[in-house]
């Protein structure tokens, strides 16, 4: 069996230990003979680099290891290039979400105008490893999570057209995992589904067992009073977060269209005054972040750095990220896995923009991916996607061109700004706080 070799570019993200672990987990079927950390913060990327040395060298001495910050050494002889960038680090998430908060509009990491903001920010960013990627390792692949990712694979179908990058998210994954769990299933591979949207704007409308029966009115019937929650109201995942109010408030965006099933992440855009009500503006998503994950992770890792062995050590797998393995997998050995990824809709959703980057499921074999056909999606649906890809256009236009009218129209079009005047608002404090990694706008 062939072995691969992975950089994993964002080395210092809070999702790389957990991104390891599953590696090594998963080495039987996926097997690794070098994994490469690459960022451009060596101090960040070193804390985690340290404890993920110790981490690879107890559960797998053979696996070659390497942290650097220079493209060269990371991207040379890889065979992916696991991405997972946040440009500006959770300081400028923060403001992200706090700016448009300011003017009582949702303050989102990756919807309306946050998501704005954060693809600004990001576009460059990923540029920058994709190409180092083609310069060093022509053919590897980049499967890329970092976000906000509707808007990076709008700008790398733009700016990279021929790349071999693949968009993936993993919102559907955990909430596919909590519908399996809600009807008793063992795993969210006893299902098959049908889905389709942009990234973190989707529908399921389509969930049947491998015998092929329908299991969509037994999640609806919990969706209907739980939401996405478990019954019991725990969730081991992200406990006591904002979360839990996301995966309750899924109840009353399934209401607005019973007959499919909805990503969360459209309360956003469906109840925004709603979500203004309920967020501190002093305390956002980005604030339990830095005082829980951050903390923790970082934590760990100096923890395990000092004690010198990972035997015990409290950081554990990123369950739902097993998909990017079975991507991995699905490119190396053929399995020719069905997965929803972002993808170019080239007629797949036929009454939508075929230029659209949509989230659909595909075939994944050797030679890529093969988008299944979706048909024709209903008027509600076409409405609010057709709204929400030209915000994401504009932004990458806005980009590309370094145009302020753009970017002010792309912040009017999204359905969670009230108006133009708000919208200049917004986008003139996001400018000054941006003014280190968007280009100049005129
Ligand atoms: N697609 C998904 O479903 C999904 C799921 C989880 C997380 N994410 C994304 O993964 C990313 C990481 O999240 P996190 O919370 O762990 O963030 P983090 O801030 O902990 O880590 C990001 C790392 O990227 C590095 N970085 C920033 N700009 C870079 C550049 N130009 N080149 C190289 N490295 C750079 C930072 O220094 C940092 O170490 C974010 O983009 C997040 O939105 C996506
Ligand atoms: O607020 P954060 O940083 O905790 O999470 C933001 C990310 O949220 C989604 O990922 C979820 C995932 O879907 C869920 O199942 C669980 O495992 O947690 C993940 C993150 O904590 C979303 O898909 C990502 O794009 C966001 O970055
Ligand atoms: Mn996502």
């Amino acid at each position: 069996m062939k072995k691969s070799s992975i950089v994993i570019a964002g080395g210092g993200s809070t999702f790389t230990p957990g991104i390891v672990m599953m590696l090594l987990e998963h080495a039987d079927e996926f097997p690794i003979r070098q994994i490469k950390f690459y960022d451009n913060n060596e101090e960040r990327q070193d804390k985690v680099a340290k404890a993920c040395e110790i981490i690879i060298r107890e559960r797998d001495p053979e696996i070659n290891f390497i942290a650097t910050c220079d493209p060269k050494e990371a991207f040379t002889d890889v065979d992916f290039c696991m991405a997972h960038i946040r440009v500006g680090l959770y300081a400028m998430r923060e403001k992200d979400e706090k700016i448009p908060l300011k003017y009582g509009v949702v303050g989102q990491e990756t919807c309306g105008p946050g998501g704005i903001a954060y693809g600004m920010r990001s576009i460059g960013g990923v540029i920058e490893i994709l190409d180092y990627m083609e310069k060093y390792s022509p053919n590897a692949w980049m499967l890329n999570y970092s976000n906000p990712a509707a808007i990076v694979a709008e700008a790398t179908r733009r700016l990279r057209p021929n790349s071999k990058i693949i968009n993936i998210c993993d919102m559907p994954i955990g909430i596919e995992t909590r519908m399996a769990k809600a009807i008793g299933l063992e795993s969210r591979k006893d299902m098959e589904v049908r889905y389709y949207g942009l990234n973190h704007f989707g529908w399921w409308t389509s969930i049947k067992d491998k015998e092929g029966n329908d299991l969509m009115p037994q999640i609806k019937e919990h969706v209907k009073q739980y939401g996405y929650a478990s019954k019991d109201g725990v969730d081991p995942q992200h406990p006591g977060s904002s979360w839990d109010d996301t995966m309750k408030k899924a109840k009353d965006v399934y209401a607005l269209d019973p007959e499919t099933l909805p990503n969360t992440y459209l309360k956003y855009y469906l109840y925004p005054d709603y979500v203004v009500k309920e967020s501190n503006p002093n305390y956002t998503r980005a604030n339990e972040v830095m005082d829980g994950r951050e903390k923790e992770i970082f934590g760990e890792c100096e923890r395990i750095v000092q004690a010198g062995s990972a035997k015990d050590t409290t950081l554990s797998i990123n369950g739902h990220a097993s998909y990017i393995v079975d991507l991995a997998k699905a490119l190396t050995y053929n399995t020719k896995e069905r997965m929803l990824l972002i993808v170019e809709n080239n007629g797949a959703i036929e009454n939508f923009d075929p230029t659209a980057m949509v989230e659909i499921p595909c075939i994944v074999g050797k030679d890529g991916y093969e988008p299944m056909a979706m048909g024709k999606i209903p008027t509600f649906q076409r409405g609010l996607m057709s709204e929400q890809v030209c915000v994401e256009k504009l932004v990458v236009e806005a980009w590309i061109e370094g145009s302020y009218q753009k970017l002010w129209q792309a912040l009017t079009l999204s359905k969670t700004v009230p108006s133009a005047a708000v919208a200049k608002q917004i986008l003139d404090d996001l400018i000054e706080a941006n003014k280190a990694y968007w280009p100049e706008l005129k």
